[in-house]
């Protein structure tokens, strides 16, 4: 078993670099699938587990893909497959984003359901509203969802009752080859939708409006391979931000775009953190003491749900009360356990959290429930006393490239360790200790 142990105690300085965006690469490689011809190279891929997992799901598909490098050369010229298993979609629900491209390309897709996940139910209803609405048949059965339409899809007006993220990028995929015009309205206006947009429209495609409320799509016939560099990823910038602010440090976050992280910006510097533009990125400076503040998870350009743990770490460390509201997910509180195993102080109340601080942390033995809780419970690690030790870590490598080495280098004392345990039987328990071996990052 693998884990991330922190000491806490030393405050974080230097720069980071931050990696090209998970949440952008993901819907970036399964858009890929709708070229026709020609081979797409997208630059600035990070080296996630997440991007493994969608390159096996379009292994299945009969779709190439070489990675090189932080580069990703996709071919998808030969005859698609079109199903994906479950073994395929388990790892990660963002493979669901295959659906809309496939159904728009071959008229077909039969994908396992995605099922639940840490952080809620998270339905897909809004997705299959979509593509019923453009004319393809959507049936569930056996584990599976299908979809199939005779011919084109059909360009219409959709409304969605929610700005899902992921509804939006399936729904613009399918779009973008069918037939006529797609007005998507009460659309998800993340900048990984804009990123989205720009890739697709690399590719011949005709969206406009993409960073806004509607979306507007010209469907054309064909498509083909494009060059596209994936945005920077705003929740890594972020949870380094937090880092340097929790520690009272100074962090040059290089790559941190400030028009992507408005809302954290602002509930930081309403913490009293010091924010400074520079040529290269943002650089961070935590104050002495940070001040509560409450906060409400929302759709862009609101506070986001992946920074929602990170904050909560961070205001563990305020000096007074903190209210978090969730209002994206409905069970988005796992890691509030955690916290107190660490002697957080932190009350839920239906969708709120309450937290009192500053809280005196504790090192302890915690699990990260999700990959933003991992990343939560280490930055809570670097100032709790004593040991903080993390497992679960292949939720962490979902969304971070090397997160222990990249604090090691801003100075945190920090390192991934395997835990061997070889204790086996009562008698070796008194004699023999877990035996720890350094080791480099799975994905490094
Ligand atoms: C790979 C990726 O980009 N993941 C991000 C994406 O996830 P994802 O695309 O899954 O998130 P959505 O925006 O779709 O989900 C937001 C909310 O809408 C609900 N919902 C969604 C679709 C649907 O058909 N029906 C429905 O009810 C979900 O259950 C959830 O409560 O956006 C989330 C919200 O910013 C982020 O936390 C995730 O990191
Ligand atoms: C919830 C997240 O991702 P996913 O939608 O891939 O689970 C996240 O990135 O915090």
């Amino acid at each position: 078993m693998e884990k991330i142990i922190v000491r806490g105690g030393r405050r974080l300085n230097g720069s980071v670099r931050v990696e090209g965006a998970k949440n952008a690469v993901l819907p970036v490689i399964a858009a890929s699938i709708l070229a026709q011809k020609g081979t797409s190279i997208l630059y600035d891929v990070p080296a996630l587990s997440d991007v493994y997992t969608i390159c096996e799901v379009l292994k299945y598909l009969n779709v190439d893909t070489k990675i090189e490098n932080k580069s990703i050369k996709v071919d998808a010229t030969k005859t698609l497959e079109t199903e994906a298993p479950f073994e395929a979609v388990r790892k990660m629900r963002a493979s669901f984003l295959v659906m809309g491209p496939l159904l728009a390309r071959v008229g077909h897709s039969r994908i396992a359901l995605p099922g639940g996940c840490a952080i809620g139910s998270r339905p897909i209803d809004q997705h299959l509203k979509g593509f019923e609405a453009m004319g393809a048949e959507v049936t569930i059965g056996n584990g599976f969802i299908e979809a199939s339409v005779k011919g084109r899809l059909k360009g219409t007006k959709i409304y969605l009752d929610f700005p899902s993220v992921g509804a939006t990028e399936n729904i613009m995929m399918a779009a973008v080859l069918a037939e006529g015009t797609t007005v998507m309205e009460n659309v998800a206006q993340e900048p990984e939708i804009v990123c989205l947009a720009n890739y697709l429209n690399a590719m011949g495609a005709k969206v406009r409006g993409a960073g806004t409320g509607t979306i507007r799509i010209e469907g054309v016939k064909e498509l083909a391979g494009a060059e596209h560099t994936v945005i920077p990823d705003r929740i890594e910038a972020g949870t380094f931000m937090v880092g340097a602010a929790i520690t009272g440090g100074n962090v040059l976050v290089e790559g941190a775009v400030s028009e992507h992280l408005r809302p954290l910006i602002a509930k930081m510097e309403e913490m009293g953190v010091e924010i400074i533009e520079e040529a290269n990125g943002l650089r961070v400076i935590g104050p002495e003491e940070l001040k509560p503040v409450d906060l409400k998870t929302m759709p862009h350009p609101g506070f986001p749900t992946d920074m929602q743990s990170q904050m909560m770490a961070l205001l563990l460390q305020a000096k007074g009360t903190s209210v978090i509201t969730e209002t994206v997910f409905e069970n988005r509180f796992m890691h509030v356990e955690e916290f107190r195993r660490m002697n957080g102080n932190i009350k839920i109340e239906g969708r709120a959290a309450i937290i009192e601080g500053p809280s005196k942390l504790q090192g302890a033995e915690v699990s990260a429930t999700d990959l933003r809780a991992g990343a939560s419970l280490i930055l809570a690690g670097l100032v709790a006393d004593g040991y903080t030790r993390v497992d679960e870590l292949k939720h962490l490598d979902r969304g971070y490239v090397e997160f222990a080495e990249k604090l090691a280098a801003l100075g945190a004392d920090v390192e991934r360790v395997k835990v061997q345990e070889t204790v086996e039987t009562e008698e070796q328990a008194e004699t023999e200790e877990a035996t720890v071996v350094k080791m480099k990052p799975k994905f490094a």
